[in-house]
C-alpha cells in the first residue's frame, strides 16, 4: 500500500473516530432527554439502528474519499490536494493545508526525497502532486501546465518510484544488457540533454542507468551505452529511430514512454518519425505525457481510459502569469542601440534571453551585443553545447537564439527574455516568454514589434496576456540609473588612488570652466561607460530621433494624410526628415477642428495596429478626430526638441492660413534645429 493511500486512509480513521464521538454525542443527549425509555430492548434497537447508520457512513466515507481522488485527476481549478504556486483563486486551500503537497504525503522513497531535498525542493508542484499517482498507477496520461510550473518531475518522479519501489519494479529488465524501460522522446536535443540530466541525477542515485540519443553527436557512445544496457532512453526522434533501425535500440521491453513538449515535435515535423517509434511500441503499457495540442497524438496513442490533468484548462491567460507582459515600439534597424538598454532596465542583472525570427539575424545580433553568443540550428552540435553550458554557469549573460531554445529549456536566473519581433504564432510566444518567471520566480518578457506591420492584438487575444504598452527606455534615464551605480561604485575606490590623481584632478578643476559638480558627473558618466547622451525615438527606438505628437481636430486616418497636413504648416525638407509617422489607437474627437497642434512627447500612446487583410491601418471608427505621432530628425521640421517645451501650434486649417503659421513654425523650429546638434 503506498502512502498516499495511507494518509487517505488515516484520514478516513480520523473522520470514522469523529462521527463515532458525534454519535456518542447524541446518544447521550438522546439519553438524558428520554430518561424514562430504560428498558434494555429499546437501547439495544437504538444501538442496532445507530450501528448500521454508522456502517452507511463508513460506506459514504469511503466513497468520498475515492471521489476526492477522481475529482484531483480531471482538475477543474480546486483540487484540495494541489497547493497552487501562482497567486490564484486556490490560496484559501493552501492556507487550511500548507503542507498537502510535502513530500512526505508521497510515496518518494528517501533516497529520492534526499535528491529533492539538496535541490531545495521541499515539496511537489501541483502538476506534480496530481498526477504523482497516476504515473505509479501506470495509467496513461495528458498532463498539461503554464511554462515552468515543473512538468518534467512530473513524470520523472513517479516513473522512477515506480521502477524502484512499485508495480514496474517486478516488471523490469536488470543486469548487464538490459532492455530499457522507459523512452521519452523530446523534439530537441537541448531539451533532451536537460532531461536526461534529471533522469541521471535522480535516477542515478536509485541505481539506474540513463542514456541521451540525440542527432549531431557520436553514434558510437550511445551505441555503446546502449550495449551494456540502461533504464532509460531520452532522445530526439530521429535518432532514437535510427538507433531503432539500426538494431541498437529495442523496445520490446518499455513500461513508460513519455512525449514532452508533442505539440512541437509535430510541428517540427516529426511526425512521421514519433509514429513509426510508437507503431514499435505500441504493444506495451505505458504512461504518456504530452502537452494541450497534442491532442491528436494523445487520441491515437493512449489508452482510451487516458487520465488527463490540465491546469490551464480553458482559462484565458495561457502564458506564465509569473512574468510581466510589455510590449515596445522598435524598428529593426534601431533593435541593436536599444537592446542594450532594454537590458540594463529590466535583467535586474539576471541572465537575458533573446529571440529572433532567423538563425542570421540571431548570429547578427550577437555580434553586435558585447558579452552575448548565438544559438541556433546551424551552429556545430559540439559548439551549442558549450554555448548552452556556458549561459548556464553565467561565463557570459546574454543568449541570443532562435525557437530552438523557445521550449522547455530550464535555466537559472534568467530574468528577461526579448523577442525581436512578435513570433508568428501564439504557442512560440507563451514558450519563449516562459523561460523565465519559472519554478514560482517572477521575470520580465519585452516584446519589440514595429507599429507599421505587427498585430499584438492577435497574440494579446489568444494567450490571454495584457501587455503593458511602453515606450523605449530614453538613455537619459537609462544612464541616471547607471551613474548611480557608478558613483557608489566611487564610494568603494581605495583612498590609495588619491595621490596619485590628485594632480589631475586640480590640473582639470583649474582649466575647465566647468564648476567641480560638473567636472565630478562627467568623471561618473565615464565611469559609468558614457561620454554622450542622445535622445531615442520613443515611436522607432532610433537614436537621434524626437517623437512628436501631431494632433489635429478633424480624423486622421492614414500617414499620407497626416503629411500632407505637415506639408501646410513645415518646410518640405523638415517633412521629408519625418520617419515612422503612425496613427494612434486614440479615437477621441477633439471637438474643435480648428484646432491642430504638434508637441514632443514623453510617453507614447497606444498605436493603432496595421490590418493586414485590409492593407490599412485598422482600429478606426471613422468618426471623431485622430493624431498622429511621428519621429523627426534633427534637419527637419521636428526637431524643435531641443527648445524644450513642445512645439505646439495651432490655428485653422486650409491654404489661406498657411502663411501665418509659416512665420511661427519657422521661429519655432529652427531655433531648436539649431540648438539641437543637427538631431531631434
Ligand atoms: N516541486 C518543486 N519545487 C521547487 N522547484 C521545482 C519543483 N519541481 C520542479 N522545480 C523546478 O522548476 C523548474 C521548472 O521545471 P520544468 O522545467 O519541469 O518546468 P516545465 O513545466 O516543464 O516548463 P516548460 O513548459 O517551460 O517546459 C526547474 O528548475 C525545476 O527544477
Amino acid at each position: 500500500m503506498n502512502l498516499i493511500s495511507e494518509t487517505l486512509q488515516s484520514d478516513h480513521h480520523h473522520q470514522k473516530k469523529k462521527k463515532k464521538k458525534k454519535s456518542n454525542k447524541k446518544k447521550k443527549g438522546k439519553e438524558d432527554s428520554d430518561q424514562n425509555k430504560s428498558s434494555s430492548e429499546e437501547r439495544e434497537k437504538d444501538n442496532k439502528k445507530k450501528k448500521r447508520e454508522a456502517e452507511k457512513l463508513d460506506e459514504f466515507d469511503s466513497s468520498e474519499t475515492s471521489s476526492e481522488l477522481g475529482h484531483c485527476v480531471n482538475f477543474k481549478g480546486n483540487c484540495k490536494k494541489a497547493k497552487l504556486m501562482e497567486g490564484s483563486d486556490d490560496q484559501g486551500d493552501e492556507e487550511e493545508n500548507p503542507n498537502a503537497n510535502a513530500l512526505s504525503n508521497f510515496q518518494i522513497s528517501k533516497t529520492l526525497k534526499d535528491v529533492l531535498s539538496s535541490k531545495g525542493i521541499k515539496s511537489l508542484f501541483p502538476i506534480q502532486a496530481m498526477t504523482f499517482d497516476v504515473v505509479l498507477r501506470g495509467s496513461d496520461l495528458v498532463g498539461r501546465a503554464r511554462t515552468g510550473q515543473g512538468k518534467t518531475l512530473a513524470f520523472v518522479l513517479p516513473i522512477l518510484e515506480s521502477l524502484v519501489n512499485g508495480r514496474a519494479k517486478p516488471l523490469r529488465k536488470s543486469g548487464y544488457g538490459r532492455l530499457p524501460s522507459v523512452l521519452v522522446l523530446l523534439p530537441t536535443r537541448e531539451l533532451a540533454t536537460q532531461v536526461y540530466a534529471d533522469f541521471e541525477a535522480y535516477g542515478g542515485a536509485l541505481g539506474l542507468l540513463s542514456c541521451c540519443a540525440y542527432g549531431g553527436a557520436p553514434f558510437q557512445s550511445q551505441i555503446i551505452t546502449l550495449k551494456r544496457g540502461v533504464d532509460i532512453v531520452v532522445g530526439t526522434p530521429g535518432r532514437v529511430k535510427d538507433l531503432m533501425e539500426k538494431g541498437f535500440l529495442n523496445v520490446g521491453s518499455l513500461l513508460f514512454r513519455v512525449l514532452d513538449e508533442a505539440d512541437e515535435m509535430l510541428r517540427m515535423g516529426f511526425v512521421d518519425d514519433v509514429e513509426l517509434i510508437l507503431d514499435w511500441v505500441k504493444q506495451v503499457n505505458g504512461s504518456l505525457k504530452c502537452n494541450v495540442t497534442s491532442q491528436f497524438l494523445a487520441q491515437k496513442f493512449l489508452k482510451s481510459d487516458k487520465k488527463t490533468v490540465d491546469l490551464v484548462n480553458d482559462q484565458k491567460m495561457k502564458a506564465s502569469t509569473n512574468v510581466r507582459h510589455i510590449v515596445i515600439p522598435c524598428s529593426a534597424s534601431a533593435r541593436s542601440e536599444l537592446i542594450p538598454d532594454i537590458i540594463r532596465c529590466y535583467s535586474s542583472g539576471g541572465r537575458t534571453i533573446i529571440f529572433n525570427e532567423t538563425k542570421d539575424s540571431a548570429s547578427q545580433l550577437a555580434g553586435s551585443l558585447p558579452g552575448a553568443r548565438a544559438l541556433h540550428g546551424d551552429i556545430q552540435q559540439a559548439q551549442r553545447e558549450v554555448t548552452l553550458s556556458g549561459f548556464r554557469s553565467g561565463k557570459f549573460m546574454t543568449l541570443v537564439a532562435t525557437n530552438v531554445a523557445a521550449r522547455g529549456l530550464d535555466i537559472n536566473d534568467v530574468q528577461l527574455i526579448i523577442q525581436c519581433e512578435p513570433p508568428r504564432d501564439v504557442e512560440a510566444y507563451i514558450h519563449r516568454s516562459g523561460r523565465t518567471g519559472r519554478a514560482g520566480n517572477t521575470g520580465v518578457a519585452v516584446m519589440l514589434y514595429d507599429p507599421k506591420r505587427s498585430n499584438i492584438s492577435k497574440i494579446a487575444k489568444e494567450s490571454g496576456v495584457k501587455f503593458e504598452h511602453l515606450s523605449a527606455p530614453q538613455p537619459a534615464d537609462v544612464a541616471k540609473a547607471a551613474g548611480i551605480e557608478a558613483a557608489e561604485s566611487i564610494t568603494q575606490v581605495s583612498d590609495s588612488v588619491i595621490p596619485a590623481f590628485k594632480d589631475a584632478a586640480e590640473e582639470l578643476l583649474s582649466s575647465s570652466s566647468l564648476s567641480a559638480v560638473e567636472i565630478l558627473a562627467k568623471a561618473i558618466a565615464k565611469a559609468a561607460g558614457y561620454t554622450d547622451i542622445k535622445e531615442r525615438s520613443l515611436l522607432s527606438g532610433m537614436e537621434n530621433y524626437v517623437t512628436l505628437l501631431l494632433e489635429a481636430g478633424i480624423p486622421i486616418y492614414t500617414p499620407s494624410f497626416a503629411f500632407n497636413m505637415l506639408r501646410k504648416f513645415l518646410p518640405e525638407e523638415k517633412v521629408e526628415a519625418v520617419k515612422g509617422l503612425t496613427i494612434t489607437a486614440d479615437q477621441k474627437g477633439q471637438g474643435n477642428a480648428a484646432n491642430v497642434s504638434l508637441e514632443v512627447v514623453k510617453a507614447l500612446p497606444q498605436l493603432q495596429e496595421r490590418d493586414s487583410s485590409k492593407g490599412r491601418f485598422g482600429g478606426g471608427s471613422g468618426s471623431g478626430s485622430g493624431s498622429g505621432s511621428g519621429s523627426g530628425r534633427g534637419r527637419g521640421g521636428f526637431s524643435g526638441r531641443s527648445g524644450g517645451s513642445s512645439g505646439r501650434f495651432s490655428g485653422g486649417r486650409g491654404g489661406g492660413h498657411t502663411n501665418g503659421y509659416s512665420d511661427r513654425r519657422n521661429n519655432r523650429f529652427s531655433n531648436g534645429f539649431r540648438r539641437g546638434k543637427g538631431r531631434g
